[in-house]
């Protein structure tokens, strides 16, 4: 608390249907980290179009809820994820800015602070984010440690192994819970989607270098999983961000664009043609020169 002084702390949480979990992990922030001991200064839950009661859920526990797509409407509305931070970064006003998902079982006070210390602390830290055992619980409610993080491991570690070995350190590049300053990120994209953890990692080493970017081990993370069909679509949407910055970096030169259609099969011979193509919003800066300009 003696390292905040005068710095400004805001905890976005993006949030699609996650009316079972969202309450109570504003709550344990909202207790343990504004009102008992005042790190926090806000707390964000983006309102991903759910069709549940998160909103009400995360009201209820002291948050401030925004629509995703009432976030700059004048923007035409994209989806997902990153859509949704993109939205929360512009919502809140933190000048350090916690990103949390709203589906984690295994929430503590010290995801918070665990993330936002090397940033008070240590001028030259812009970005921290978290590790821990991902255990993986499965639908027979057996819970296997060590087994979670699925296209971290098939998709995202190899390729970032592959294209990036500077990042090969982040042991859980794909965690939602991280935390950087709001000066670093509004001058990177976020990819829309689930591109968003992939890019910013690739544009953030750009940005501000492998030093400025540090990693705390908050112990374990238990979250709602998905099914392999839909992380197969992730893994989809991975790939083609990292193709995206390959290019954009000068590393590939393509004679033709990777599709961006995948064609899935499920049981009873039923096939599904899905689009796991990715967007991606400006630099936030970027648009507010914009708005003044104009
Ligand atoms: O369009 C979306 C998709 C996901 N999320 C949120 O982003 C976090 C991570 O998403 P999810 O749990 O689906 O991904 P997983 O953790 O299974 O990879 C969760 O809080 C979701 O509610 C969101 O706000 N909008
Ligand atoms: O790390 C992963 O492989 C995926 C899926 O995790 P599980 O296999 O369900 O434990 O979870 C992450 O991926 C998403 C895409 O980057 C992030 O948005 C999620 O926050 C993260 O849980």
């Amino acid at each position: 608390m003696l390292a905040k002084d005068t710095t400004t702390v805001s905890v976005v949480l993006p949030a699609r249907d996650e009316e079972r979990t969202v309450g109570d992990i504003v709550s344990v922030i909202r207790r343990d980290l504004v009102e008992r001991v005042g790190l926090v200064d806000e707390i964000v839950v983006v309102d991903s179009n759910s069709t549940d009661a998160t909103a009400e859920r995360a009201r209820e526990a002291g948050a401030r809820v925004v629509a995703q797509n009432e976030v700059l409407s004048h923007l035409p509305p994209l989806t997902g994820k990153g859509e949704a931070l993109w939205k929360g970064l512009a919502a809140s006003s933190g000048d350090i800015v916690v990103f949390v998902d709203a589906d984690l079982r295994s929430f503590g006070a010290h995801y918070i602070s665990g993330l936002v210390g090397p940033l008070l602390v240590n001028g030259d830290t812009h970005f921290v984010k978290a590790t821990y055992e991902r255990p993986y619980t499965g639908e027979d409610g057996v819970v296997r440690r060590g087994a979670g993080g699925r296209v971290t491991e098939l998709v995202a570690r190899p390729l970032l192994n592959m294209f990036w070995p500077e990042l090969a350190g982040f042991a859980q590049p794909l965690g939602g819970e991280y935390a950087a300053r709001r000066a670093a990120l509004e001058q990177v994209p976020f990819v829309t989607e689930y591109g968003v953890e992939f890019g910013l990692l690739v544009d953030l080493l750009q940005l501000v270098g492998l030093d400025a970017m540090a990693q705390v081990d908050l112990g374990h993370r238990a979250h709602t999983h998905q099914s392999v069909a839909a992380l197969g679509r992730m893994a989809g949407q991975i790939m083609l961000t990292a193709w995206s910055r390959l290019e954009r970096q000068g590393r590939v030169l393509a004679s033709e664009q990777p599709a961006h259609t995948l064609l899935q099969f499920g049981l009873e011979g039923r096939a599904d043609l899905v689009d796991v193509a990715v967007a991606e919003r400006p630099p936030l800066a970027s648009l507010v020169l914009e708005e003044d300009v104009a």
